[in-house]
């Protein structure tokens, strides 16, 4: 399986999520700068934490305007899944890949710690490896991780089971509890906390690790058997 991690000027997660999917997952990964790059060929594309653009104007929104989003966007198209983690999460939003919008913490303040999340929904391609309602100890590491979005849209998200992860108690003052929420097709996931430094007992937690597993087997089971 290989896969792609978008590197944004900014971007400070990158190395993480490579080290994920390369070290951890030993799937093969490569690091694909913005510009001039081309995502063909990934089999999963990644988008990693950071403060692409420097956070200007809003976290995610000047990045999403990059050709490398315009071609996320037919990828997604495809079905090819894409992991969006914190700024990537943001950047999900603001192309309107994902429904939604990012506020400031409700404390105004960055925050960094780890956090309990609960598996809503173990049957997507990204959480096929966990329990249901199981409990996960992820850390967290933003500003803008307020989740909010109008009331038709989170009984949407509801009604389709699109809400993936929650937190167990609210860090930011996200509507619903949300931490993590997947596109209606089911291969884009956004989440705030990061799986990507939850892959080895001796960062504090190995939870992520079942998330980048989850994708593989999904990938094995629909690509190579069906090849
Ligand atoms: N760790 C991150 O990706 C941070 C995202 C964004 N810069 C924020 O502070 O909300």
């Amino acid at each position: 399986m290989k896969f792609a991690v978008i590197q944004f000027p900014g971007s400070n997660c990158d190395r993480d999520m490579y080290y994920a999917a390369q070290n951890a997952l030993g799937e093969e990964a490569e690091l694909v700068w913005y510009e001039g790059s081309n995502l063909e060929g990934y089999d999963a594309i990644l988008l990693p934490g950071g403060f692409s653009y420097g956070d200007y104007l809003r976290s995610g929104a000047i990045a999403s305007t990059t050709d490398i989003v315009t071609q996320l966007k037919d990828q997604a198209d495809k079905g090819v899944p894409i992991l969006g983690v914190c700024n990537g999460f943001q950047v999900l939003l603001e192309s309107g890949l994902l429904p939604g919008a990012m506020l400031t913490n409700r404390d105004l303040k960055f925050m960094c710690h780890f956090e309990q999340l609960v598996v809503q929904n173990h049957q997507t391609l990204f959480t096929s490896e966990y329990e249901q309602n199981e409990v996960i100890s992820v850390p967290i590491a933003h500003q803008e991780g307020n989740y909010f979005c109008d009331q038709s849209t989170l009984t949407r998200l509801r009604e389709n089971n699109q809400i993936v992860f929650t937190y167990q108690n609210n860090p930011n003052g996200s509507i619903g509890d949300i931490a993590g929420i997947i596109n209606e097709r089911g291969n884009v996931l956004g989440m705030m906390p990061h799986p990507e430094r939850a892959v080895e007992s001796r960062l504090g937690s190995d939870d992520g690790l079942k998330l980048f597993q989850s994708i593989l087997v999904n990938w094995r089971e629909h690509y190579v058997a069906g090849a």
